[in-house]
């Protein structure tokens, strides 16, 4: 896996009807290091994370996660946490349930992953036997980001993690993904918010940089 780059995209189109959204993009993030596309709304952030994350066929090009196709093998999903979709919260499970679930499904023992300091970590630590849709927004995602590191995982792609968090809760995720880095991972983002994307340790790119022969 470590031979590869943790992504690969050359030659990407993708057309919504006869608007064409995505033209020619290309863009490369190295094993290890984090990538962070920004651009203004509608010019195609969204669309390119759905593609690296399989959850959308483009129209050409192609697209290497750790040298595969995206989404072919349960070694994909092993090794990338995507949240380009909203996630789906069991009926009747806690919050700690989900993430005790999420535990055993990467065969990590509960009570070994540091749920309860993950927990207290991203504030909330006092929500951990309610249910999630009775959080707000901004405690939602603050879930979501928990969840998507507390298992293990190569390659993190997220769609404006810093939505919906306050200032403090920004900083937090953007210093947990800067450890992320450190720690070998590699990150794929899409963000409005420059300052998040920099303390998270992603070199920023224009979406608008990456159309074109020279992409
Ligand atoms: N399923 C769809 N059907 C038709 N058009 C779509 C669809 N999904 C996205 N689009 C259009 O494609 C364009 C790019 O959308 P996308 O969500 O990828 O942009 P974005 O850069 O992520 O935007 P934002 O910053 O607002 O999140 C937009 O004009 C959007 O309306």
């Amino acid at each position: 896996m470590v031979d590869h780059p943790a992504v690969e995209v050359s030659g990407l189109s993708v057309s919504y009807g006869s608007t064409p959204v995505l033209v020619d993009v290309g863009l490369t993030v190295p094993a290890g290091t984090g990538v962070c596309v920004t651009g203004e709304n509608g010019i195609g952030k969204s669309t390119l994370l759905r593609c690296v994350s399989s959850l959308q066929r483009p129209d050409a090009g192609t697209i290497r996660v750790f040298g595969g196709e995206p989404g072919e093998t349960p070694d994909f999903w092993r090794a990338v946490v995507t949240t380009v979709e909203p996630p789906t919260w069991y009926p009747g499970l806690t919050t700690r349930e989900h993430a005790e679930l999420i535990c055993r499904a990467h065969g990590q023992d509960p009570d070994d992953a540091g749920i309860a300091e993950a927990f207290e970590r991203f504030g909330l630590g006092g929500h951990a036997d309610a249910i999630p849709p009775s959080l707000s927004s901004g405690q939602k995602q603050r879930l979501t980001l928990l969840l998507a590191l507390l298992r293990p995982s190569s390659l993190l792609i997220l769609d404006e993690p810093e939505q919906r968090l306050d200032p403090d809760g920004r900083a937090l995720v953007a210093a947990m993904l800067a450890d992320y880095l450190t720690a070998g991972g590699s990150l794929l983002l899409a963000s409005h918010d420059d300052k998040f994307a920099f303390a998270s340790g992603a070199e920023i790119t224009t979406m608008d940089s990456l159309s074109g022969p020279g992409a």
